[in-house]
C-alpha cells in the first residue's frame, strides 16, 4: 500500500471525529454562529500566511526544481487566498484586522515552521499535507452531505470542494508519496508522525474555534 493511503487509515479516527464536530456540522447547516466563524476566520488569516511561509521554505529545500516550483505555487496560492479571506470574508463577515493569534492557531503554525525549517524535507512534506488532505476532505463531505438552500458559509466551502484546490491536493500527495518511497523506514516512520500531529492539530484549530479558545 502507498505511504499516503496507509497513513490516511491511520488518522481515519480523527478525520472521523472533525467530520463530526459541531463547528463542521453547524457549518454545513448555516447555523454556526457568526461569532465563531469571524474567530476561525481572523485565526485562519494568520494561519494562511504562516503556511505560505512553511511552503515556500520547503520550496527552498526542494530536491529538484520541478518540486520547487510545486512547492512555492502552493506558498503563492496560500497568499492568494488569504488576501481573498481579507477582500472578501472580513467585509462580508465583520471580522476586525490583525487578529492575536490564540494557542492552537499558534500551536499549529510554529509546529510547520519548525518542521519546515528543522526537520528533514520528507518530513516537512508530510507535515502540510493535512492542510490539504483534511480540508479537501471536510469540503467535499459538508458538498455532499448538505441541504439544498442558502448557507451563508457556501463560498468557504466551495472553495475547498472545488477542483482547483482538488489538483492541488492530488499533486501534494503524489509528492509525498514519491518521497516515501526513496526514503528510509525511519524517515518515513516520521513523516506518518508529522502527518497524525498536523491531522490532530486541524481538529483543534477548529475546536478552538467553536470554544474561542484564547490565551
Ligand atoms: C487551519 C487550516 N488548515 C488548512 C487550511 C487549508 O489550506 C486552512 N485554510 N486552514
Amino acid at each position: 500500500m502507498s505511504w499516503s493511503k496507509d497513513t490516511w487509515q491511520t488518522i481515519s479516527p480523527i478525520y472521523n471525529r472533525i467530520i463530526k464536530m459541531p463547528f463542521i456540522e453547524e457549518l454545513m447547516d448555516g447555523s454556526l454562529p457568526l461569532e465563531k466563524f469571524q474567530f476561525y476566520m481572523s485565526q485562519d488569516s494568520a494561519y494562511l500566511e504562516n503556511f505560505g511561509r512553511a511552503l515556500a521554505l520547503i520550496g527552498a529545500r526542494a530536491y529538484d526544481t520541478q518540486n520547487m516550483l510545486t512547492f512555492l505555487q502552493f506558498a503563492e496560492n496560500a497568499i492568494i487566498v488569504e488576501s481573498a479571506l481579507h477582500e472578501s470574508y472580513f467585509k462580508e463577515f465583520g471580522v476586525s484586522e490583525k487578529a492575536i493569534v490564540q494557542p492552537a492557531c499558534h500551536h499549529y503554525i510554529n509546529f510547520l515552521k519548525s518542521t519546515a525549517a528543522l526537520d528533514n524535507l520528507e518530513v516537512a512534506m508530510a507535515a502540510v499535507l493535512p492542510c490539504f488532505w483534511i480540508y479537501k476532505a471536510v469540503g467535499d463531505y459538508i458538498l455532499e452531505n448538505q441541504k439544498d438552500g442558502e448557507n451563508t458559509y457556501q463560498a468557504w466551502i466551495d472553495t475547498y470542494a472545488g477542483e482547483e484546490f482538488g489538483e492541488a491536493v492530488t499533486k501534494a500527495i503524489q509528492i509525498c508519496d514519491e518521497h516515501a518511497e526513496k526514503t528510509t523506514p525511519q524517515i518515513r516512520a516520521r513523516m506518518t508522525e508529522a502527518f497524525v500531529t498536523a491531522s490532530n492539530l486541524e481538529y483543534h484549530f477548529w475546536d478552538a474555534g467553536y470554544s474561542l479558545r484564547t490565551w
